[in-house]
């Protein structure tokens, strides 16, 4: 159940507090119900954030929710009340926005293993496998969240969806470049039974092709029905030889928080 924001129950409050930039409890006698998304996503951020603990590896996520945690880690750690934190970014751009906050940075190869990730997400079903990498960093994501103890997925209850690629949305794929519209056609072909359409994902005035931060290309793929059994839509994607990544997370996050316009709910994998 979702816990309202008005009357916070024990550790939701400081979340809620901090996110809303110490608005005091007593000056929100009314629930907040004209939330905008952006809240949403910060209010899940900062709810996250106090799994952190001194000392502790943390995989930093990339998108526009995942941002604000990596802003509060930053935060935290410039007042003090965190210490000793080594981050992990999954994209470059969580670098470069890590390294501007002073967050201590290292890499899998030193770190093989997490204590925690924190990340968004584009949907999340029932049983809380992801469809992450509409922004493109699926491959870093997948490599750095599949090394940690925790993984908590921090959304807005937009994403949350009955089936994975039920908001009519893009399921990626990351791919090597070479020859991609043959890779693009095996896909499509894979799933014709689901309606799938697969498209080179472009960028720019002249749709140039996206690149990703390992350099490779990304095709999304629409489905038109329920794709059905997951487990079974991974194993035959990543079997195409040029496939270097799929944005199913499946069976990965530990935890989901996710911020709607009645409150804040916490759901742990059971
Ligand atoms: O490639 C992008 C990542 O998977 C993001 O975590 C995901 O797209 C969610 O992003 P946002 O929080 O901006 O909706």
């Amino acid at each position: 159940m979702a816990i309202p924001y008005p009357r916070f129950v024990g550790s939701e409050q400081p979340a809620m507090e901090a996110a809303r930039m110490g608005t005091p409890p007593s000056a929100q006698s009314t629930p907040p119900v004209n939330l905008t998304q952006e809240e949403l996503k910060k209010i899940a951020a900062y709810k996250a954030v106090e799994y952190v603990k001194s000392g502790m590896i943390i995989g930093l996520g990339t998108g526009s929710t995942a941002k604000h945690a990596v802003d509060r880690i930053g935060e935290l750690l410039r007042l003090g009340e965190l210490r000793d934190i080594v981050g992990i970014p999954t994209s470059k751009k969580t670098h470069e926005q890590a390294v501007s906050l002073g967050i201590p940075l290292s890499d899998l190869d030193s770190h093989p293993v997490l204590h925690l990730a924190i990340d968004g997400a584009d949907e999340v079903d029932p049983r809380l496998n992801l469809v992450k990498g509409r922004g493109g960093s699926l491959l870093r994501e997948k490599m750095i969240e599949g090394a940690c103890e925790k993984f908590i997925v921090i959304i807005d209850d937009s994403k949350l969806v009955k089936f994975l690629g039920g908001s009519g949305l893009a399921v990626p794929v990351e791919i090597v470049p070479f020859c991609w519209k043959n890779t693009a056609l095996r896909l499509r072909e894979m799933f014709r039974d689901s309606g799938c359409v697969a498209k080179l994902r472009t960028c720019g005035e002249e749709a140039e092709p996206f690149v990703t931060d390992n350099g490779n290309y990304i095709i999304d793929l629409y489905f038109e029905k329920d794709i059905g059994d997951l487990q079974a839509a991974s194993d035959a994607i990543l079997r195409i030889p040029c496939v270097a990544e799929h944005g199913m997370f499946l069976d990965m996050a530990t935890t989901v928080i996710v911020a709607g316009k009645k409150g804040v709910e916490v759901i742990h994998k059971k």
